[in-house]
């Protein structure tokens, strides 16, 4: 049996991916999604023609990767694909969103960086010459950002990850890819507190479109998937210049 397994897959990117990998991979038998809202999980069960198998949990939580590891056991699947997609942000400085919420920042972490490291280690077992690994990392990954520091640090933590990891299973035939888009109209908005600002605003890009081509990017093996001109630029602008100066044209612009 060939699956996909794809986290963070009740809304924005995560649900995009599920949607999408069933036209991009047409010889999947079954795709499991994992989030915390399993009412928005049993709803994308419905609109999709291959069997959708949900697992409701907290990632924040050891019980959910237990259930997935039990099931994998059970069933002995190729794992074709993995998409690690669950993830959040919050925006503003480390004291005051400490202040807010001491543990937040904390959760942040675990979920961002540990959660995705320990649902690969749980889905590596069960794949094989071929299958893929899609991790959700960021632009914010390219260079530190103040106002978003922890966030922008768990998202490098995901690139460096995810080129670590690539260069290990090379040799296996399985394909790392960091996603590393910009801003893109989700909810992720919604939690992090508004992207507020203009240039976001301008370069904000559709779920649909990044996820596409992630996907294509994928599909040609690629370590990294940058959606959009501005993203590409931003990428090449914290190659060249030192992190300092890009840093300050983001304070002046970017939020
Ligand atoms: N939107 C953007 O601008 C960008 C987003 N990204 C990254 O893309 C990924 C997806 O974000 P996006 O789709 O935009 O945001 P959304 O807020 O739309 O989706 C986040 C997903 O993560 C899940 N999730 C959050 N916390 C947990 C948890 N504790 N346990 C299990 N699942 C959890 C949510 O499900 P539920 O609440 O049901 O648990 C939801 O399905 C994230 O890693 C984000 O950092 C990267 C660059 C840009
Ligand atoms: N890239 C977005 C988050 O990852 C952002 O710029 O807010």
């Amino acid at each position: 049996m060939r699956i996909a397994i794809v986290t963070g897959a009740s809304s924005g990117l995560g649900r995009e991916f599920v949607r999408q990998l069933e036209h991009f991979y047409r010889e999947l038998d079954e795709i499991w999604v994992i989030a915390r809202r399993e009412e928005r999980l049993v709803e994308l069960k419905k609109e999709m023609k291959t069997y959708v198998r949900v697992f409701a949990g907290d990632m924040e939580q050891s019980l959910v990767y237990k259930q997935v590891k039990n099931r994998l056991e059970n069933q002995n699947p190729d794992v074709r694909m993995l998409v690690n997609a669950a993830g959040f942000g919050k925006i503003g400085t480390v004291s005051d969103v400490a202040q807010e919420d001491k543990n937040l920042q904390l959760r942040m972490i675990d979920l961002n960086c540990r959660g995705l490291t320990e649902m690969t280690c749980v889905c590596l077992p069960w794949m094989s010459r071929g299958s893929r690994i899609v991790n959700l990392a960021s632009a914010a990954a390219f260079c530190p950002q103040s106002g978003f520091a922890v966030y922008a640090a768990t998202k490098s933590y995901v690139l460096s990850f995810s080129r670590g990891l690539g260069a290990e299973l090379k040799d296996k035939g399985i394909w790392v890819t960091a996603v590393c888009p910009g801003p893109v109209d989700t909810e992720f908005f919604q939690v992090s507190g508004s992207a507020g600002s203009l240039m976001k605003e301008s370069v904000m890009a559709e779920p649909y479109d990044v996820v596409r081509q992630a996907l294509l990017d994928v599909r040609e093996k690629k370590e990294l998937s940058v959606y959009g001109a501005a993203m590409k630029g931003a990428e090449a602008a914290a190659k060249l210049l030192p992190h300092s100066l890009v840093m300050k044209a983001m304070e002046k612009w970017g939020r």
